[in-house]
């Protein structure tokens, strides 16, 4: 039944249920994410926005996925999606944090009304909702938290159960275009495994059988959606072994294992001992980022990141798009100042593919994407994804093929399009289309490395007094604040090879990321403890820096 306005005293009783502790709450770059402990209002809250969002898209589907990716085991966090499968409409963060921040029921009654009057909701079309969550064991109280809100606020809510992120933005999208031109798929799980597998087929026919690749679920929901999948896939056509596949033993989610750990630490995760010419991908703890890796001949380590996926996938896309006689289609690459200086290079030097850098966070760089027909968009710590504009799309759709080569590849390019997920980036879905490239190619990860070799970075935290007095501008690539720092900065790049360095403040954690490049090993050391050093200095530091 629809509803004319809120029931005002049903969200003042349930939210007596869920006393806000005295915590400032911050809905940042991945939602909230925090001590699970911590979360019970939030979620509450989170389930009133939710709807709140719903009712002023009159009723369009929202989602809310309750997880925290790569975090310890004891953090949770919630994050919404919006009708097409994308993350939050930025402005509506604003509300999410000051509603997250009111402490009892008249200021959360208060928060609504202002949210209603500046967006100006109207509730005759009802609101829905649909949520998911990872492995996490706290999550089973903060969906009922969240279904407190969304029922308190009078929304549909529609319980997806165990989801990976992607999956779950999957869903939105496919439910709020069921019955449309842009239709985009079964809003079923099964539906995104048949819609993938499919797709997979398609562009594997007649390609050379991969050796089974080794994946590092890092004991999180990965895991069990991999093994399903799995189950579409002939055995003959490709093969996976799933390794952190324990979603049940308390304390291994994340631990040790999963595409951040393999990122940040530089080597493989728990479980896995690398065989030379064999392939190996980590998904994080809610499936939506990918790194791969392999060893040498020698038995060392070497990565292949989110910038080397960006180029894999620039590079095939670029030539299918010429093979498939739609070549008026451009491609495009979206990084930021986290990218590695020598993928960079390469994808203007040698590629001639176009290169924006934007901000740290995803959602800067879907948007980004958005701009190119075709934009491949990776952070460097894998998460990313490739969007096709909807011209784009018509393009490949519509074209009639002349000649039989030509045929292949527009039917391969059209494999492509269903098997990338668009609404967000996908571990699932960007594996396997590395798989495709790799057959099509007929390399190994070696081979694929060899396009060209990642400066030597490092990645520094610094622990400050206040770490909102770094500001930036130039894609974060230059601090404006405190006064005279990037000169400074700059004084110090100076003397090293192929340096290059940034300061930004982190807006997950209380700290100040430092990154650094140069030409060697040594010298990307040196001048990254340099930098933080600086930081410490100008910041106020607290506690101990890292040394050489
Ligand atoms: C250097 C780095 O990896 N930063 C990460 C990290 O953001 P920070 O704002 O740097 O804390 O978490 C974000 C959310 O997961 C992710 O988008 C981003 O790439
Ligand atoms: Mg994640």
């Amino acid at each position: 039944m629809t509803q004319m306005t809120l029931d005002q005293q049903k969200i003042r009783a349930a939210s007596d249920l869920h006393p806000t502790p005295e915590v400032n709450f911050v809905y940042g770059t991945a939602g909230f994410r925090m001590r699970a402990d911590m979360l019970d209002s939030v979620l509450f809250k989170v389930g009133i926005l939710a709807a709140l969002r719903s009712y002023k898209l009159n009723g369009a589907t929202i989602g809310v996925m309750i997880t925290a990716s790569h975090n310890p085991e004891e953090d949770n966090g919630a994050k919404l999606v919006d009708p097409r499968g994308e993350m939050l409409e930025q402005a509506w963060e604003v509300y999410a944090t000051e509603l997250a921040n009111a402490r009892d029921a008249d200021s959360i009654l208060k928060a609504v009304d202002s949210i209603v009057a500046q967006t100006g909701i109207t509730f005759d079309k009802g609101a829905n909702v649909i949520y998911g969550y990872d492995t996490r064991p706290s999550c089973a109280s903060l969906v009922k938290a969240l279904e407190d809100g969304l029922n308190a606020a009078g929304a549909k809510p529609t319980n997806f159960g165990l989801k990976s992120t992607p999956q779950l933005h999957y869903l939105v999208r496919c439910i709020n275009t069921a019955g449309t031109n842009d239709a985009y798929g079964e809003p079923t799980e099964e539906g995104y495994y048949i819609k993938l597998s499919e797709a997979f087929k398609t562009l594997m026919k007649g390609k050379p059988t991969l050796s089974p690749i080794t994946v590092d679920c890092a004991n999180g929901v990965g895991a069990p959606k991999l093994a399903d999948f799995l189950k579409y896939i002939d055995h003959d056509v490709w093969a996976a072994n799933i390794v952190n596949d324990d979603i049940n033993t308390k304390g291994k989610l994340n631990y040790n294992a999963g595409a951040d750990y393999v990122k940040t630490q530089q080597k493989a995760p728990l479980g896995a001992t690398l065989a030379p010419g064999e392939r190996y991908c980590s998904f994080d703890g809610d499936a939506d980022r990918l790194v791969y890796y392999y060893a040498d001949e020698a038995g060392v380590f070497h990565l292949l990141d989110g910038d080397k996926i960006a180029g894999l996938a620039a590079m095939f896309i670029m030539d299918l798009v010429k093979s498939a006689g739609v070549d008026s289609i451009n491609v495009g690459v979206v990084q930021t100042a986290y990218a590695n200086g020598s993928s960079t290079q390469y994808l203007t030097k040698q590629c001639q593919v176009p290169v924006s850098c934007v901000n740290t966070g995803v959602k800067h760089l879907h948007h980004e994407a958005e701009k190119y027909d075709v934009g491949v968009y990776f952070e460097a710590n894998g998460h990313g994804t490739v969007l096709f504009s909807p011209e784009a799309l018509n393009t490949i759709k519509t074209t009639e093929s002349k000649t039989p080569a030509q045929n292949t590849a527009l039917k391969q390019l059209r494999a492509l399009t269903e098997l990338i997920n668009q609404t967000v980036g996908d571990a699932l879905s960007d594996m396997l289309m590395v798989e495709v490239i790799l057959a099509h190619r007929n390399w190994t990860c070696q081979e694929w490395d060899q396009a060209y070799t990642d400066l030597p970075n490092r990645l520094v935290k610094v622990v400050v007094a206040n770490r909102y007095i770094f500001k930036t501008t130039n894609a974060e690539r230059t601090v404006v604040e405190p006064e005279g720092l990037q000169a400074e900065l700059d004084a110090i790049v100076s003397k090293y090879n192929n340096g290059r360095s940034f300061v930004r403040a982190s807006g997950t954690e209380d700290a100040v990321r430092v990154y650094a490049e140069a030409a060697t090993r040594t010298e990307t050391d040196y001048l990254a403890i340099a930098v933080a050093q600086l930081v410490y200095d100008r910041g106020g530091g607290i506690g101990s820096l890292p040394s050489i």
